[in-house]
């Protein structure tokens, strides 16, 4: 099977500095990988260049059978990388429900356009309702999303990225700076899209608790490279993963 997703021989420099090392790996749909290294070790950088954000300086990327190293974010969003940003792709001044609303019109290749027409507009906008009774936003829905606590922005964000449908997630910490009651949303809501067995998802994450329960294979980076990758069991087991990456999550281990 064709994997979603391939990164071949990934690398960019910064000045003499590498940030991303040759990194080669496969995607398959079905799966949710987690990406864990400890700081400064990649992962971001990593992101970037999956999503356009950043041009490798060799190697390539690949949807499918598609070489899309070259093609910008949007062109790569629109190949079916979906990635969430922390709040950017929001319209603030559009209540929560028009911002859902612009993601199914966009998937639908309506372009995000405010004015429709009155039919297909209910049509759109149930739609959205249902994405946001997901998220748990439907009493808020008629508000500015500008007014929503940042918790409640980043389950618009998911939201809004599920209503798009990409084949491929990409999830940079996804709970990070929000309360513990919020984040448990954010990681059902994650849950749900592993649910559709066509969908490929990536997850930068350091918590552990996090890792343990989503993660269906690990990738560690370190230094800018791939040093494993595997079952999450198996990966958290390699001596070499402990020292690099477990002097967060060992502590972490002794600690529960
Ligand atoms: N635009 C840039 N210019 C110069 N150096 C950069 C740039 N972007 C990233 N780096 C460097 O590349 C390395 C990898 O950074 P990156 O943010 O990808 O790490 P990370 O694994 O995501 O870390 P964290 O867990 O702290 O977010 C770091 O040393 C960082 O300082």
């Amino acid at each position: 099977m064709t994997p979603s997703l391939r990164t071949e021989n990934l690398t960019i420099r910064f000045g003499g500095h590498v940030a991303v090392n040759g990194v080669t790996c496969a995607f398959r749909a079905g799966e949710l990988t987690v990406i864990v290294g400890p700081n400064g070790a990649g992962k971001t950088t990593w992101f970037n260049l999956v999503s356009g954000q950043l041009r490798p300086s060799e190697g390539k990327v690949f949807k499918g059978d598609r070489e899309i190293s070259g093609l910008s974010p949007s062109a790569r969003a629109k190949a079916g990388i979906g990635r969430a940003f922390q709040l950017t792709n929001l319209f603030p001044k559009l209540s929560v429900l028009e911002n859902v609303r612009l993601a199914v019109q966009a998937r639908r290749g309506d372009g995000p356009r405010i004015f429709t027409r009155a039919a297909s507009l209910t049509r759109l906008r149930d739609e959205a309702q249902g994405y946001l009774e997901s998220a748990r936003l439907a009493d808020v829905a008629g508000y500015p999303a500008s007014a929503l606590p940042h918790g409640d922005q980043r389950k618009l964000e998911v939201a809004m990225l599920i209503a798009m449908q990409p084949d491929v997630f990409m999830f940079d910490e996804p709970t990070a700076g929000m309360s513990v009651d919020e984040a448990p949303v954010i990681l059902d809501l994650i849950a749900s899209i592993k649910k559709d067995t066509s969908r490929t998802i990536l997850l930068v994450e350091h918590k552990m608790d996090v890792v343990r329960a989503l993660a269906d294979r690990i990738v560690v980076l370190h230094n800018g490279e791939l040093v494993a990758d595997g079952k999450p069991d198996e990966v958290m087991a390699l001596p070499q993963v402990r020292e690099i990456y477990l002097g967060v999550g060992a502590d972490e281990e002794e600690a529960a």
